[in-house]
């Protein structure tokens, strides 16, 4: 293969046509074991990608602007980042800067409080002409660390070859930097595409900076690694399911938020039952609508349906048990006018307190959401409908059956596909 595989091609393309944020694009990608280890014990580095999976990941790395590890891992495994794996072809240096034949990722290290070692593999391919400067992102120490010996190997790693981004000093929750604070920066020297390696930590932080990445790329080696390895998450535990579906032969595609974003899917259902059938009024998004690259738009975080006349509360209640066949839901009645009709409703399926944060309407209608959250909407005057996360979404599992089923009817597959609900996936708690 002397190009990248075409669904890398088509994936990361689109990040050349996004303009107008100030972040960058950010691919988030590993290997993980099937118990969702990415090292073994005390960190041991693990080749859990196949021979393909590697190729991938190193043609992946000539396709972004940067790579980004943390020192965990800089430390751990002395990485090289470059792209050793590809079929060899001649250099071009006065292209790329440097005598690797491909284009290189400028390698980024999360590093607070420069540990990274001047004698890194990093820094020795750059002052060899192999690599590129390595950049290493930490802070300005705060009154109570010591300066003098932050300067010392700031000054170490400086004459090693490396660039210093040095970022305003913390306080930070947990030592950790803020990833849209990480990303603004980077944005700031220019780059635009970001592919995200590791290791657990640096995991976690993009998993919960999670709206700041756009292409997630796990490869899961058919192996288990054990309670002593390196997780940068779900414990074997959470994952007991999945684990009895891959030993059973049952891949398992999750399409979770995509599914309640886009048009037709889990949100809109419920605008459906909202809206009835004999009211007017008609459904926009609530947030972050996302265009195709043909400007093609492909769905949006959360609905709004606004009636053209106002309804009252308990019209909408009756509307909304039966759609999701409940006989009970949660209300809280806005505070300052609780029989106040309804005009708006914002909707989101599972938990929507996120999303409704700053949004105007006369009700927020999701699964759950925190305590807290539901004291201040109805203090600011919003009707709450809680009907329990999962409620808000089960019931689109016919919905979704009858358009599987019409697509795998039209697709060209040689095997014929049955599509199934399954009666045993149910909601977890009971009333008792
Ligand atoms: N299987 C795979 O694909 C990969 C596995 N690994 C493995 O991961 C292990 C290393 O993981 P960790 O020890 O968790 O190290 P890490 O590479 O995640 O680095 C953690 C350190 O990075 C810095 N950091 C992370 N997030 C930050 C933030 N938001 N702000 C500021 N600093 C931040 C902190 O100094 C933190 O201590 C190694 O065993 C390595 O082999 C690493 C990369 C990929
Ligand atoms: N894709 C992938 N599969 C594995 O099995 C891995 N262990 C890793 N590790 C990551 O790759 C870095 C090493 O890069 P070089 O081989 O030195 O270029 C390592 O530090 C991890 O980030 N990745």
């Amino acid at each position: 293969m002397t190009a990248p595989p075409e669904f890398l091609t088509k994936l990361l393309d689109r990040y050349n046509e996004s303009g107008s944020q100030s972040r960058p694009n950010v691919t988030l990608t590993f290997a993980q074991s099937l118990d969702a280890k990415i090292a073994g014990k005390g960190g041991k580095q693990l080749i859990l990608s196949g021979k393909e999976s590697m190729i991938m990941t190193h043609w992946m790395r000539t396709m972004h602007d940067g790579i980004l590890v943390g020192i965990g891992t800089a430390l751990n495994d002395d990485p090289q980042l470059n792209t050793r794996l590809l079929p060899p072809r001649e250099p071009n240096p006065s292209l790329n800067g440097h005598n690797n034949p491909y284009h290189l990722p400028r390698p980024i290290i999360l590093d607070m409080a420069l540990r990274l070692s001047p004698q890194c593999k990093l820094l020795k391919n750059y002052s060899d002409g192999r690599g590129r400067r390595p950049w290493v992102v930490c802070a300005e120490p705060t009154a109570d660390d010591d300066k003098v010996d932050w300067l010392a190997r700031r000054k170490a790693l400086e004459g090693a070859g490396a660039r210093t981004v040095v970022l305003a000093p913390g306080p930070y929750a947990d030592g950790l930097i803020p990833i849209s604070d990480v990303l603004e920066s980077l944005h700031a020297l220019g780059i635009r595409s970001l592919m995200v390696e590791g290791g657990a930590q640096v995991i976690r932080s993009f998993f919960q900076g999670a709206k700041f990445v756009n292409t997630v790329i796990v490869t899961v080696a058919p192996t288990f690694v054990g309670e002593d390895g390196v997780s940068y998450n779900a414990s074997l535990a959470e994952m007991a399911s999945l684990l009895r579906c891959a030993a059973s032969g049952i891949s398992v595609f999750c399409p979770h938020t995509a599914l309640d974003c886009t048009w037709g899917g889990i949100n809109d259902w419920l605008a459906e039952g909202v809206l009835g059938t004999n009211d007017v009024g008609f459904v926009s998004p609530l947030e972050g609508e996302k265009f195709s690259r043909n400007g093609e738009s492909e769905g949006a975080l959360g609905r709004m349906v606004t009636f053209r006349t106002p309804i009252p509360m308990d019209v909408l209640e009756k509307r909304i048990k039966e759609h999701l066949k409940l006989p009970q839901i949660q209300v809280g009645y806005s505070a300052v006018e609780p029989s106040k009709p309804v005009k708006t409703v914002a909707i989101c399926a599972g938990s929507g307190g996120s999303v409704f944060k700053g949004k105007t309407a006369d009700v927020y209608f999701t699964g759950e959401m925190q305590h807290h959250e539901v004291l201040a909407a109805v203090a600011a005057d919003t009707h709450v409908i809680l009907c329990g996360h999962t409620n808000t979404e089960r019931g689109y599992l016919p919905t979704l059956a009858t358009k599987l089923d019409s697509q795998l009817r039209t697709a060209a597959f040689s095997e014929t596909f049955d599509v199934v609900i399954s009666e045993t996936d149910k909601h977890p708690l009971q009333f008792v």
